[in-house]
């Protein structure tokens, strides 16, 4: 695992990406897939092209999270000692990540490209498990630029399926992503609805160089397989449960 987060920057990609292959053990990763997958059925929500789990809770409609401690097993290793030692969220209001999502994605499954929004602080952590996949990085239009600065809050769906994107991020397994600032502000972000990722090399994989198995894709592309994303986030509004409490009488 990489030590210092320069090492790790995906220099061709404009504002701040950092990319580290084998950022957890294989071991680690299993423990996680099965946390994952032990975690109660309604756990999940189902939505039409993937399902997604959220730690510690869903956001309330004026994105607050109701504070609550992340599990164990989403903190350790990765934040402490991981992102703590990195200083990945030293600058966020709150100095560590308060939320987590949990993406499954089946071959052929996928994410429209779409922003993150202002319930966040701009950074993203995402931990990859179980197979590789590709993130796609677009351009904003004049159009979407306007409803960021109308200030739209939260998740936001951008539907141009025809849309080429401007650079691919390819994340191996066990690997980390980092993707803040301009990135997280001024450019979508998705994964297309296939069960091939195809023509993959130096030329269209922005971080090739930072890949830890080269040779696996050397010959172009890849099936996909069941791939699970945890993405770390700040959520900036955090109300304390006391204080919740208190507002509805309860004593
Ligand atoms: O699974 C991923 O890597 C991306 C997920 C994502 O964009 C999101 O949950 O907002
Ligand atoms: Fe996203």
């Amino acid at each position: 695992m990489a030590c210092d987060l320069e090492t790790a920057r995906i220099t061709s990609l404009p504002g701040e990406a950092f990319y580290i292959a084998d950022f957890i053990s294989e071991d680690e990763e299993e423990y996680l897939l099965q946390k994952v997958a032990a975690a109660p059925l309604p756990r999940w929500t189902h939505l039409s092209h993937r399902r997604l789990q959220t730690w510690p809770s869903a956001l309330t409609k004026s994105n607050t999270l109701l504070e609550s401690d992340l599990p164990p097993w989403l903190t350790s290793p990765i934040i402490e000692p991981r992102f703590n030692s990195l200083g990945i969220f030293k600058s966020a209001p709150h100095g560590a990540p308060n939320h987590v999502l949990i993406n499954e994605y089946r071959p052929g499954q996928g994410i429209m490209p779409h922003e993150d929004g202002a319930a966040y602080h701009p950074l993203v952590a995402t931990v990859s498990l179980g197979a590789p996949i590709v993130l796609d990085i677009y351009e904003k239009n004049a159009n979407e630029k306007h409803h960021a600065e109308q200030g739209g809050e939260g998740e936001r769906d951008h539907a141009h399926n025809s849309r080429k994107p401007q650079f691919r991020i390819l994340q191996e397994r066990r690997s980390l992503l980092i993707t803040r600032d301009l990135l997280y502000t001024e450019f979508l972000h998705g994964i297309a609805e296939t069960s091939r990722d195809d023509d993959l090399g130096p030329h269209s994989v922005c971080n090739w160089p930072l890949l830890r198995e080269k040779d696996a894709f050397l010959i172009g592309g890849y099936d996909r397989q069941t791939r699970t994303s945890l993405t770390y986030r700040d959520v900036l509004k955090v109300a304390k449960m006391g204080n919740t409490l208190k507002f509805l009488g309860v004593k």
